[in-house]
This record gives structure tokens, sequence and C-alpha cells, in this order.
């Protein structure tokens, strides 16, 4: 665990720098999705009816696909698409009954099939990668030096680490800032207010077919208010898990080792007792002064879990949703289409069962 824990924490400090110089692949990819729509809403005389969540994580995957294996990232292509049929099937069994996940069952089978496919196509990347030798700075490369670095795996071996950690690269980062990015989207669609509000800022932001940068993104307060009222109630990731290595007195509750413990994100962050009235409804101005002074336990928000295992990739999906949703809208005003039926599902991330169906016109 230490060691995973020092390895993360290496890995942040080395993808906080590596970000600025990310922005531009981020820039890049949503530029050629921004096409695409622009010429499907001219097609569709002015009004394009979409539905939203299959653009936005093809941006996603394409984004963290350059930033994990620079120029071999047309592979990543291939191993999304099983990932992606890897994380329905695993929701598929989340029925927490010990030692299903071991039994051959139909669906464990395909869990399996497409682990093993997964596995070895990472590892092509990999060695393919040892054999050209010719690379720049980018995840994948932070990974390896850190396989480098740490030479006790606690029993597994080094191919294991590398394949595990890039598998988590993926899953962490492109689902989840995919539906950030359509709830954020539906959100804005259904409160034109602060659609015009974000909008005014980056247009002001970006003057004169300025391209976000490193700089423009943070100067972007509103936007990253809505981001960060987005995350409180549609939080991506449901629970933060960990694992009680030893017994331990909790304020008089008694957790015993090895028991898994589940905090549910939503429930905390919904809370009236911690939120007041209003805690159900969207209100980005609540993050006017950051985040410390949001609530009665600024603990309690935890969209990227909290303590040592913190999400790494926190800033790379702020810069990420930031660039994302700036470029759109400054071309695009949303509206909610008709036919858009609101409904939360669980599928590993918290996802809008039916998509995000909108309606889109040229600003
Ligand atoms: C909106 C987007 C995202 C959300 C909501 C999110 C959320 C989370 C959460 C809740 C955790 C568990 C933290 C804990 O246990 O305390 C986590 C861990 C992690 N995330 Fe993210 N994440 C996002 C995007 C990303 C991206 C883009 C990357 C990579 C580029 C990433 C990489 C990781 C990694 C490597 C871990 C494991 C850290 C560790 O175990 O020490 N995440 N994330």
């Amino acid at each position: 665990m230490s060691l995973l824990v020092s390895f993360y924490k290496h890995f942040n400090r080395v993808i906080s720098m590596l970000i600025k110089g990310m922005v531009n692949l981020m820039v890049d990819a949503t530029i050629s999705m921004l096409k695409s729509w622009e010429s499907r809403v001219e097609w569709e005389k002015g009004i394009l009816e979409i539905i939203v969540d299959e653009d936005l994580r093809s941006l996603t995957a394409d984004i963290i696909s350059r930033a994990c294996f620079g120029s071999n990232y047309s592979k990543g292509e291939e191993i999304f698409s099983k990932l992606e049929a890897l994380q329905m099937a695993m929701a598929k069994t989340y029925i927490g009954i010990p030692g299903m996940r071991y039994l051959p069952s139909k669906n464990n089978r395909e869990i399996w099939k497409l682990e093993k496919e997964i596995d070895s196509l990472i590892l092509s990347v990999v060695n393919h990668r040892t054999e050209e030798a010719t690379h720049g700075k980018d995840l994948l490369q932070m990974i390896l030096d850190g396989a480098e670095t740490y030479d006790d795996y606690k029993g597994q071996s080094k191919e294991r680490f590398i394949v595990d950690n890039c598998k988590n690269m993926y899953f962490a980062g492109y689902e989840t800032t995919a539906t950030t990015l359509s709830w954020t989207l539906m959100l804005l669609a259904a409160s034109p207010d602060w659609q015009a509000r974000v909008r005014a800022e980056v247009l002001e932001t970006c003057k004169d077919g300025f391209l976000p940068d490193a700089n423009a993104l943070r100067n972007m307060k509103t936007l990253t208010m809505v981001i960060l009222e987005t995350l409180r109630l549609y939080p991506p990731a449901t629970f933060v898990i960990r694992l009680a290595l030893e017994d331990i007195d909790f304020k008089g509750i008694m957790i015993p080792k090895d028991m898994n413990i589940q905090i549910p994100i939503p429930a905390l962050q919904q809370s009236l007792q911690l939120w007041g009235p209003d805690a159900h409804r969207f209100n980005p101005e609540r993050f006017a002064n950051g985040i410390v002074e949001v609530c009665k336990v600024p603990q309690a928000y935890m969209p990227f879990g909290i303590g040592a295992r913190i999400c790494s990739g926190q800033h790379f999906t702020m810069a990420e949703l930031k660039v994302a949703l700036s470029l759109l809208l400054s071309k695009f005003c949303f509206s909610l289409s008709p036919a858009y039926v609101h409904s939360p599902a669980f599928r590993l991330v918290i996802q809008p069962e039916h998509g995000v169906r909108l309606l889109i016109k040229r600003v």
C-alpha cells in the first residue's frame, strides 16, 4: 500500500508539471470535435438535436490516449472499446455477494477474456515503446519510470505493476471526465443564466480568437464554480473505499481489521444537514469563495476522494474540462431537448441512463 502511495505522490508531482504542456493537445482534440459539430449544425439548418455522450467519450478517450501513449495513441482506441465493454460487464456483477466474481458464469468468463485481451494490448504498446526507445514525457513513460524506481512489487511482477497502472489511468481518467462533461452541459442547458455567465467569461478571457492556455484556464472562475457544483451534484465516482489494516475504534464504533469501508460520496455532498436547504439545487454561487467555506464540514466535498489516495488526475481533469467546456461554449448555445429523460444510473460511474439529449445552435 505505502509503495503505491509513494508512487502516486511522485506521479502527482510530475503530472502537475506536465499539464501545462498538455493543454495544447486538449485544445487540438476538442477543436476537431467542434468542427464536426459545426458541420452537423449547418447540415441540420441551424439547430442540431444530439445525444452528446458518445462524442464526449470519444473526446476524452482521444485526450487520455494521446496523454498516455504519445505517438502510439491510435492503439488506445482498441484498448478503450474493450475497457468500455469490461466496465459494462463489471457493472452487471456489482451486487456485493462475496466470491461471486470467481464463479465461471457467462458474464465472468466475458470479464476474464476482456481482461486478458486488454493486458496483452497494453503490454504490446509497452514493448513497442521499449524497442523504439524514442519518446516524449507522456503518462506511460511516467509509469515506466515509476516501475524502475519502485522495485518491490509485493509478490507481483513488474509487468503487472505497469499494466495495472495503465488500466488505472484509463479507467480513472476517461469515463469520469466524459460523464462530468455530459452532466455539466445538461445543467448549463437547463440553466440559461449560468450558461450566459460562463460564456461571457470565456469570450472575455479568450478574445480575438485566442485559444485557451494554462494561464487563461486559471482565470476562468465562473466556469470553475460551475464544474465544482456539477461534481457535487453528479460525482462520477460513487464511493471512496478504504480497507481497515488493523482494528480501529472510531469514536466508539469498532471497525475490525480487513473490513471494507465504503464512503458514499453523493450522500455526503447532498446532505441537507451539511449543505443547507438548497443542497439539491444547482447553485454554483456557493463555490464563489472556494471549497473551504462551502459547507459545514469541507471534507464532505470529495468528488476526487480524500487523503493520501486522492485522485492523481484531478488537475489534469480540471484542465481538460475547462478546455472542452470553454471551447464548446464559445461556439454553441445549448438547450435541453424536449425528449431528454433525466435518469442518473449507476454503471460504476453515475451516468445519464438515456444520454444527455440537447439542442445545439451556433452562438
Ligand atoms: C472528473 C474526473 C475524475 C473524477 C471524479 C475522479 C475521481 C477519483 C476518485 C474518487 C478517486 C479515489 C480517491 C480516493 O480513494 O481517495 C480517484 C483515484 C484516482 N484517479 Fe481520478 N478522477 C477523475 C479523473 C482522473 C483522471 C483524468 C486521471 C488520470 C489522468 C485520474 C487518475 C486517478 C488515479 C491514478 C487514481 C488512484 C490514486 C491512488 O490510488 O493513489 N483520475 N479518482
